[in-house]
């Protein structure tokens, strides 16, 4: 694998990372990065088939384990698997998660606590299950990937509050954990460009990059870069941070210029300056 282009060579090696959801999408695209960057990378998900074939194209380096973050017993199994594998862990992605798309009224309580029990739970039991090996190693480094619920997000509230949750949890975690040497770091995502966006309604994919004022989706390695980054030295000075990848979506919604602000031809109106004197 060649080298990142963003980070020096070796920036990570010796590290060995534990990326959960890394067969596809944003995890794959993390599991890229950390590799480039030189760590050992073992990617976690549900299904064998899908970790098997990014396995082979992420190479030399990347190793696979099945299993489900949301049973204690699952994401102590991933972990021991990792642990097992490299003989330490330095560094690890709670990347996994996901909701559906419907509107708040239409939330049944199983499917807001399903919700609930892998984005927040899942997150949970993979700290928990991940610190004896973090401190055993001497530190490192847990990035919580969230999206930024901080303007909400309209047909998923059961997640925005669950990743709202994830910010918190992530917060506390961090200040319990300085002596340890160990930063807990939560990455909210904006809207990224992964194949998990087909599956919501065609009306809601269709707008989704006019929802943001960079008006294009991130690109999988744009995120992965964060996560690397997280990872490097800078990493306790980030530690409780929630560091925000969205092309300025959370300053609001749409792209230049909004539209209830034009005049004429689309010109966008500047305010009269007071008189010199009273300035
Ligand atoms: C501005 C906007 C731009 C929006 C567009 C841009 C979005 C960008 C921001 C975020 C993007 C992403 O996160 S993209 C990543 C997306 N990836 C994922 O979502 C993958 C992971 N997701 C999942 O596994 C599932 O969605 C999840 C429900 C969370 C967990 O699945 P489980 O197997 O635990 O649960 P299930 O057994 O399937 O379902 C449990 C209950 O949940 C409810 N339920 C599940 N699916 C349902 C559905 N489609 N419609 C209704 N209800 C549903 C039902 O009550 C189910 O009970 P029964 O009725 O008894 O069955
Ligand atoms: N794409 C986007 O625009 C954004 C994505 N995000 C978040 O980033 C993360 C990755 O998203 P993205 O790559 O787009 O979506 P994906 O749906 O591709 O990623 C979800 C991953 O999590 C794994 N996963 C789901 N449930 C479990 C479980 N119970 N145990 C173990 N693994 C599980 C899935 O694998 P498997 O099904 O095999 O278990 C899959 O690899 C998610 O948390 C998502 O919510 C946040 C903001 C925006």
């Amino acid at each position: 694998m060649s080298g990142s282009e963003v980070f020096a060579d070796g920036l990570l090696a010796g590290r060995v990372a534990l990326v959960t959801g890394g067969g596809t999408g944003l995890g794959r695209a993390t599991a890229a990065e950390l590799l480039r960057c030189g760590a050992s990378v073992v990617i976690a998900g549900r299904r064998a088939d899908v970790l098997e074939a990014t396995v082979a194209t992420l190479g030399e380096g990347a190793g696979y384990v099945a299993g489900d973050i949301r049973t204690e017993a699952g994401a102590q199994a991933i972990v021991d698997d990792a642990v097992s594998r490299h003989g330490r862990l330095d560094i690890l992605v709670n990347n996994a998660g996901g909701q559906y798309f419907v509107p708040a009224e239409g939330i049944e309580l199983k499917g807001w606590r399903a919700v609930w029990r892998l984005n927040l739970g899942g997150t949970r039991r993979m700290c928990e299950a991940s610190l004896p090996a973090l401190r055993a190693a001497g530190g490192g480094t847990i990035v919580n990937v969230t999206f930024s619920p901080h303007n909400g997000l309209p047909g998923m509230t059961h997640s925005g509050a669950a990743r709202a949750g994830v910010e918190g949890y992530t917060r506390e975690l961090a200040a319990e954990l300085f002596d340890d040497d160990i930063a807990v770091i939560a990455a909210a995502a904006g809207h990224f460009d992964t194949d998990a966006l087909d599956k919501y309604p065609p009306t809601v994919r269709a707008q989704t990059a006019g929802g943001v004022p960079m008006q294009r989706l991130g690109r999988p390695e744009e995120h992965a870069w964060m996560v690397a980054l997280c990872a490097s030295p800078l990493r306790m000075a980030l530690s409780g941070a929630v560091l925000t990848v969205d092309g300025a979506r959370d300053n609001f919604y749409g792209g230049w210029p909004p539209a209830a602000l034009t005049v004429g031809e689309g010109e966008v109106p500047t305010e009269e300056r007071r008189p010199p004197a009273t300035r």
